[in-house]
């Protein structure tokens, strides 16, 4: 059995300790400086509030104040911080790790390089350990869908971890698989994380098809609620993250299943993005929405400027066409603009001719 440090207090983070407790794994609960509360309650009682129920009995929460203690014998650690925690999770990991351990990662994110390049945080969470000084830990990535309070509830989830070094990817899968966390391990880390990352943008414009659908008008006089703006969208945003993904020099084919797809399907089901975009869909401003919203793990906002930023390096060397790329170019005037207009429906599919 393993010693698992799951590094960030968050409901993602936090989910992933059923399964490592039902596979008789020693789990330890670390916050950040930011969990002080959730550490205090899980401490007081096993009660996490973000996931509104207990933790299993076994696991031992430990405050920010406690590092050196909580990583002490470690074999692995669960990196729970979200995208904008990854640099400083990895600057406080490089002061507490006095050796390699394997790290795997919940957080979904993209950064670009200054010519245009996409950048899997993976690859920016080991670069900055190595560069504040730690140890040369490899990073693993999850993706899939899997919303956290359904894990915490032991629902089936079919997920992929992905490591460049295949070995890592399967111990890990081993670690953590039960009989309802399914996982397949993988070596593709960059599809996996591009996949993962941009679904969550491309959640927004389907929340958005929603709300505007949903306003007085969007409902026919026969009572039918209009379903078919948002499928369109889903459609056009499965296709968008495959193109990106191949014009990139990627294998796409995480696109249209659990990474991609998949992951895209449950967001827009009930997450966090799909709650943003159907605010803007009702007609409210983004700072209406985001003011509605605060407090709440939004990371759409921060990979469509991410996109903003990589687009003109990809064009300029031709990766990628705008045409190919409707919806994101609608993504883009809406964060500039700050508000949601029509759809562009008649500019997508663009590869279908008549
Ligand atoms: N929720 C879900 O169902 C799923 C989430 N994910 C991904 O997992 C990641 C975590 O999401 P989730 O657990 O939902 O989010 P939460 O907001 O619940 O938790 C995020 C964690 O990151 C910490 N954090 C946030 N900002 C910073 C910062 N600037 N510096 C240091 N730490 C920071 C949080 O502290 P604090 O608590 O104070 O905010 C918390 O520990 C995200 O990237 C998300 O996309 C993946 C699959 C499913
Ligand atoms: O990534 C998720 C499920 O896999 C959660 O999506 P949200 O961040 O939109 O809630």
């Amino acid at each position: 059995m393993a010693t698992a440090v799951i590094f960030g207090a968050g409901v993602m983070g936090s989910a992933t300790s059923f399964p490592l407790s039902d596979k008789g794994h020693s789990v330890r609960l670390v916050g950040t400086h930011l969990d002080g509360e959730i550490i205090g309650e899980v401490k007081a009682r096993g009660y996490h509030p973000g996931l509104k129920k207990n933790l299993p009995a076994e696991v031992k929460a430990f405050q920010w104040t406690e590092l050196d203690k909580a990583f002490h014998g470690a074999d692995f650690i669960l990196s729970g911080v979200n995208s904008h925690g990854v640099r400083w999770s990895a600057e406080t990991l490089a002061k507490v790790l006095h050796k390699p351990l394997p790290i795997i990662a919940v957080t979904k994110g993209l950064e670009a390089a200054e010519n245009g390049d996409l950048l899997a945080l993976t690859t920016v969470y080991e670069k900055a350990l190595a560069t504040a000084g730690g140890p040369g830990c490899s990073v693993s990535a999850i993706g899939g869908p899997c919303i956290a309070a359904e894990l915490a509830a032991r629902g089936h989830s079919c997920v992929v971890f992905a490591s460049e070094k295949g070995e890592i990817s399967r111990w890990l899968a081993d670690i953590f698989r039960t009989s309802y966390y399914h996982v397949w391990p993988s070596t593709e880390v960059y599809p996996l994380e591009i996949a993962a990352a941009l679904k969550n943008a491309y959640t927004l414009p389907v929340g958005i098809a929603r709300g505007q659908a949903d306003q007085p008008g969007g409902e026919d006089s026969s009572g039918a609620r209009m379903h078919n703006p948002a499928a369109a969208v889903f459609g056009q945003g499965v296709k968008e993250i495959k193109y990106l993904i191949r014009s990139c020099g990627f294998n796409d084919s995480f696109a249209s299943s659990l990474p991609g797809a998949g992951d895209y399907y449950v967001t827009c089901a009930g997450g966090r993005n799909l709650r943003l975009g159907t605010l803007l869909g009702s007609g409210k401003s983004m700072a209406e929405a985001q003011k509605e919203m605060e407090g709440v793990t939004i990371e759409s906002l921060s990979i469509i400027e991410t996109m903003e930023r990589a687009l003109p390096g990809l064009l300029e060397r031709q990766i990628v066409a705008m045409d190919r790329l409707p919806l994101l170019d609608y993504l883009i005037r809406t964060v500039r603009e700050g508000s949601a207009g029509p759809l562009p429906f008649e500019r997508f599919f663009p590869e279908i001719h008549f």
